[in-house]
């Protein structure tokens, strides 16, 4: 279980999460939603161990964020906002690169597997020459090398095709049901939320999301 406990951010003089507490089980997909600037990727951010908290703390089942850092970030696969991959490199170059970086060793077969498990069959093209959807299925492939206790994604599906989307929505969908993932991420498409999230959170103070998930039956709850 993820436990996050009265949280708060802020920049500067901006407050941006405040007592932000939620806890999310093995094999749930949680949507977090809200208006730009809410605090979405802040969130995310917190959870990827990429910035820390004024407040608050976070623990992933025995392990807490503050003590166990190290432990804690092999449990972490993140996905940022922009896509993040070698442009020159083919599909294999961007995979094996990364798992010569990562501390948990897979052959070539195990890599391409992972790739084609996300309907990405390029394996010797080069990057630049794949459409926004195939780069973004790579991403996701290449935060899964380590094999993620806990898979924190910031708008994995924005500017695809619904095809790629669907695909990428259905993988991630199963990575948390059949391995019993933690699934977070962060979407402004509110069908493809209803579709593949067991549970919503909202951030920031405009209740349009809110109100119109539940308008579709969603139970949301507000951080
Ligand atoms: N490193 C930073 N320094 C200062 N301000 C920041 C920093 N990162 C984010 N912010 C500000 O914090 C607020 C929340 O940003 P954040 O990116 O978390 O929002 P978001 O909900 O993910 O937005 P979007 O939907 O546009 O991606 C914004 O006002 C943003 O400008």
């Amino acid at each position: 279980m993820l436990k996050v406990d009265s949280l708060a951010k802020h920049y500067g003089l901006k407050q941006i999460l405040e007592d932000v507490s939620f806890q999310v089980e093995q094999g749930e997909v949680v949507g977090l939603v809200g208006e730009n600037g809410a605090g979405k990727s802040t969130l995310l951010h917190l959870l990827a161990t990429l910035t820390a908290p004024e407040t608050g703390s976070i623990a992933y089942q025995d392990l807490n964020y503050q003590k166990n850092i190290r432990e804690i970030r092999k449990k972490i696969g993140f996905i940022p906002q922009d896509i993040a991959i070698w442009e020159d490199f083919s599909v294999k170059e961007n995979m094996v690169f990364f798992e010569q970086l990562s501390w948990v060793k897979k052959s070539e077969q195990e890599l391409r597997q992972l790739c084609q498990d996300m309907k990405l069959d390029e394996w010797k093209t080069k990057t630049k020459s794949l459409s926004g959807g195939m780069k973004r299925k790579l991403n996701i492939a290449i935060s899964l090398i380590h094999d993620p206790a806990i898979l924190l994604l910031d708008e994995p599906t924005v500017g695809i095709d619904l095809k790629s989307r669907r695909e990428i929505g259905t993988y991630l969908y199963n990575l948390a049901k059949k391995q019993g993932k933690i699934v977070i991420y962060t979407s402004h498409d509110m069908e493809e939320i209803v579709t593949y999230c067991d549970r919503v959170y909202c951030i920031g103070q405009d209740p349009f999301y809110q109100e119109l998930l539940e308008e579709k039956g969603i139970l949301v709850q507000k951080l």
